[in-house]
């Protein structure tokens, strides 16, 4: 990961500077970061990781390599000390219009194997890995913000509803297609999504009707915390976001994340032992004492020096 956020920071010069330089480079200009083609990363801020989809001539298409790289791009993340937490975004102006339909139609739905059985070994064995381009997201301990701007589509529902915190512009709206395109959605929409929208009702009809869910219901039905004017406020929005979560203690911030997910697919009784377990070494961390030490003296925990985890 180091390597990877260094050569984005020597090709487009993304070092930290405060104020307007730093939201410059949210928008990454340079295109994708070698090795990856599909993806930009870099560094805008100290702790923070800037994952940018990039495919913009395509809408964001989710190709083939795509949804390698993520797998790749979230497991050097989630063992990045130097990155405590990440924002993902879309380049141009639509955040992505879902799986790349000339890959459906040229590799998907060419599946190998001398007869059923095997064929359908196969089909299984890659709809798990499809499946993991988005659980990478959920098994990261770093807390992703992810920004959407336009239409996300398909696979793009499935994407923000594996990370943490869904922000978006008020041009944005958001679709679970598969159904019109002759699937059920299966790389994540069908199991998170009930567990983001309290409505189970809505969650229903958005996944059997295809239609489109605009911003100002998507913030109503909680699908994202914070709609934006525009792609530029909402990028602002997301570094600030950013910003507070990496300058507080890591060890906290990751046993949040950790501990959310395990709670929200574990009885309240499951949680609560979990957690038990967790912080009877977790609170042995010098976080705490640091950080209480600031807030007795008024202090913000972000000017405090953690270490790195
Ligand atoms: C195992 C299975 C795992 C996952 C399954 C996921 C299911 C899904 O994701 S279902 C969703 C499929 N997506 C779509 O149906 C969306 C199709 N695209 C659009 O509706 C529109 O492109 C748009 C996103 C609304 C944007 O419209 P606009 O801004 O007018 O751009 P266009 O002129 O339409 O497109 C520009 C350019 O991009 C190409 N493109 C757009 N979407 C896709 C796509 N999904 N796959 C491949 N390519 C796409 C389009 O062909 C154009 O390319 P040119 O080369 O410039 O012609």
């Amino acid at each position: 990961m180091t390597f990877i956020v260094r050569s984005a920071i020597s090709k487009n010069r993304t070092v930290w500077l405060p104020g307007l330089s730093a939201l410059r480079t949210m928008s990454t200009p340079g295109g994708p970061t070698p090795p990856f083609t599909t993806l930009s990363v870099s560094q805008p801020a100290p702790s923070v990781t800037h994952v940018e989809l990039h495919r913009p001539e395509k809408r964001n298409a989710m190709n083939k390599a795509f949804w390698r790289e993520m797998v790749e791009c979230f497991t050097q993340i989630a063992g990045d000390p130097e990155c405590r937490v990440v924002v993902f975004s879309g380049a141009g102006k639509v955040f992505t219009a879902g799986i790349d339909l000339m890959d459906l139609a040229s590799d998907i739905l060419q599946p190998t194997g001398d007869d059923m059985a095997r064929r359908s070994w196969n089909i299984r064995h890659m709809i798990a890995k499809y499946q993991e381009t988005f659980t990478v997201i959920e098994k990261c301990p770093k807390p992703v913000v992810v920004a959407v701007q336009g239409p996300c589509i398909g696979g793009g529902v499935d994407l923000i509803t594996a990370c943490d915190i869904r922000l978006c512009t008020q041009d944005a709206w958001f679709q679970v297609k598969e159904v019109d395109i002759g699937l059920a959605a299966d790389v994540g929409t069908l199991q998170r999504l009930p567990k983001v929208i309290g409505s189970r009702s809505l969650v229903n009809e958005l996944a059997l009707t295809a239609r489109k869910m605009y911003a100002d219901e998507a913030k109503d039905s909680g699908l994202v915390s914070r709609v934006f004017q525009d792609k530029e406020a909402m990028m602002a929005g997301a570094l600030e976001m950013a910003g507070e979560i990496a300058g507080r203690s890591p060890v906290a911030v990751q046993g949040t994340k950790i501990n959310l997910i395990y709670s929200r697919d574990h009885s309240v009784a499951e949680g609560l032992e979990y957690m038990a377990t967790w912080n009877m070494s977790m609170l042995q961390t010098d976080d705490v004492m640091k950080s209480a030490t600031a807030a007795m003296e008024k202090k913000s925990p972000k000017t405090v020096a953690f270490s790195k985890l």
